[in-house]
């Protein structure tokens, strides 16, 4: 399966193409729908998400609430474009229209795509490059991910996520028994923490991050279950399922890295410490005693949970902004202040779950392959088996 995203983020609306779906998949807007208003949430987005209500129109791909096979046409409208005809119309406009336009962008951000993608492709309105960098791509992302994550309830795998940390305020591991105990807790927290504990903590780190003109960053857990063992491969570098999900994690703006399982901490520990010990039983045949590498061992799934972790820097736009240069005069300026979120680490969660989907869903279509929902559900369920006698 692949999928390509269009849009500008002020601009008429953004678009996904998704391709290779199977057909017969029970799909509706709703399921989209439920993702993409999850992404608005959460303390410290900025008020343009007053402004959106997030609604995918299906154009193409499904019919009567089941895909037909055919390329799956996703539409999520802006609502701020109507501010933002002027500036962002696509019709030829003149000098003098573009001087009364203006609001034309010449001092590059520190931490965003600013001054790279104006070097790169020649913008010397640097708002022809944060338009498309802009974070409003990942409505569409997670719009992609939401379908990949239908395909992957439907055949018993589900996911989850929920914040670990926030500018330095770490929640304490929090038990949970089942993964939709999870979705459940992780919604009604504004931070969509499980340790209620250190929530307002979270929130006050944000609203005192805000008030000082300043951003901050933090950890994301994503949480999957279901998946049987086997998926991926340890053949190539480029089917190594943990390696495509450390890649969809890094991928999401403002994510700069990605962990599975205990990730990091491994490096301080012995191997015993490390490595979970298998053993089976007739009722649910191999298991691993514990699940520290997160469900992964040779870029293929154990059959455990998996569990990885993303870390998003604070957000680079500045109400109170660090110095950057003027493209045009070469003088040392404040970098340029766009209406900007203070934080936006619970609505990447929702994100990083799609990425996690996304590349999930990938895996199972390629390792069986089929045009038909009901074959594929059929093939999981006998390689399901076959693992379980294996
Ligand atoms: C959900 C979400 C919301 C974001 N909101 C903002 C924002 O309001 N302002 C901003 O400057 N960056 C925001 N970012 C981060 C930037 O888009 C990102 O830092 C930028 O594209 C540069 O990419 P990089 O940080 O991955 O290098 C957001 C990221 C995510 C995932
Ligand atoms: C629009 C979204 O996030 C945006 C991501 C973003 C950025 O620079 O990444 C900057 C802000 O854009 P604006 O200036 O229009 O408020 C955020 O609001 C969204 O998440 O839907």
């Amino acid at each position: 399966m692949r999928y390509l995203t269009a849009g500008e983020s002020h601009g008429p609306q953004l678009t996904t193409i998704i391709e290779g779906l199977p057909a017969g998949m029970p799909i509706t807007a709703e399921d989209i729908n439920n993702e993409l208003a999850r992404r608005q949430k959460g303390h410290g987005r900025g008020r343009r998400m007053q402004i959106e209500k997030d609604e995918a129109f299906i154009a193409s791909g499904i019919r009567h609430g089941y895909t037909l096979g055919s390329p799956v046409a996703l539409v999520v409208e802006n609502n701020d474009w109507k501010h933002w005809t002027k500036i962002m119309g696509s019709d030829p406009i003149s000098a003098e229209e573009a001087e009364e336009v203006k609001r034309k962008i010449t001092r590059p951000r520190p931490g965003h795509a600013d001054l790279n993608g104006g070097i790169k492709y020649g913008h010397r309105d640097l708002r022809n490059v944060l338009e498309r960098s802009s974070a409003r791509e990942t409505t569409v992302r997670v719009a992609a991910g939401a379908v990949a994550k239908k395909l992957l309830s439907l055949l018993g795998i589900e996911i989850a996520s929920h914040v670990l940390e926030i500018g330095g305020i770490k929640a304490s591991p929090t038990p949970y028994s089942s993964i939709k105990e999870l979705q459940q807790i992780s919604e009604d927290s504004p931070v969509r923490c499980l340790d209620k504990e250190v929530e307002q903590s979270m929130m006050d780190a944000i609203d005192q991050a805000k008030k000082n003109g300043d951003s901050i960053g933090g950890v994301v857990e994503v949480i999957v279950e279901g998946m049987p063992a086997g998926v991926g491969s340890y053949v190539h570098y480029d089917r190594k399922l943990d390696a495509k999900l450390a890649g969809a994690i890094v991928s999401i703006n403002a994510f700069k890295g990605a962990e599975i399982g205990i990730g990091f901490e491994a490096a301080h520990l012995f191997g015993s410490q490390v490595h979970d010990e298998i053993a089976w039983d007739s009722e649910q045949g191999y298991y691993r005693k514990t699940n520290r590498l997160g469900g992964f061992e040779g870029g293929m799934t154990t059959g455990m949970p998996i569990v990885v972790r993303g870390v998003m820097k604070p957000i680079p736009t500045l109400y109170k902004p660090l110095k950057s240069v003027d493209i045009d005069t070469k003088e040392e300026f404040g970098a340029s202040v766009e209406r900007s979120d203070s934080c936006a680490v619970p609505a990447a969660a929702v994100v990083a779950e799609a990425a996690v989907a996304w590349e999930l869903a990938c895996a199972i279509v390629e390792q069986f392959p089929s045009d038909r929902y009901n074959q594929l559900s059929e093939y999981i369920e006998r390689y399901r088996q076959e693992v379980k006698e294996f």
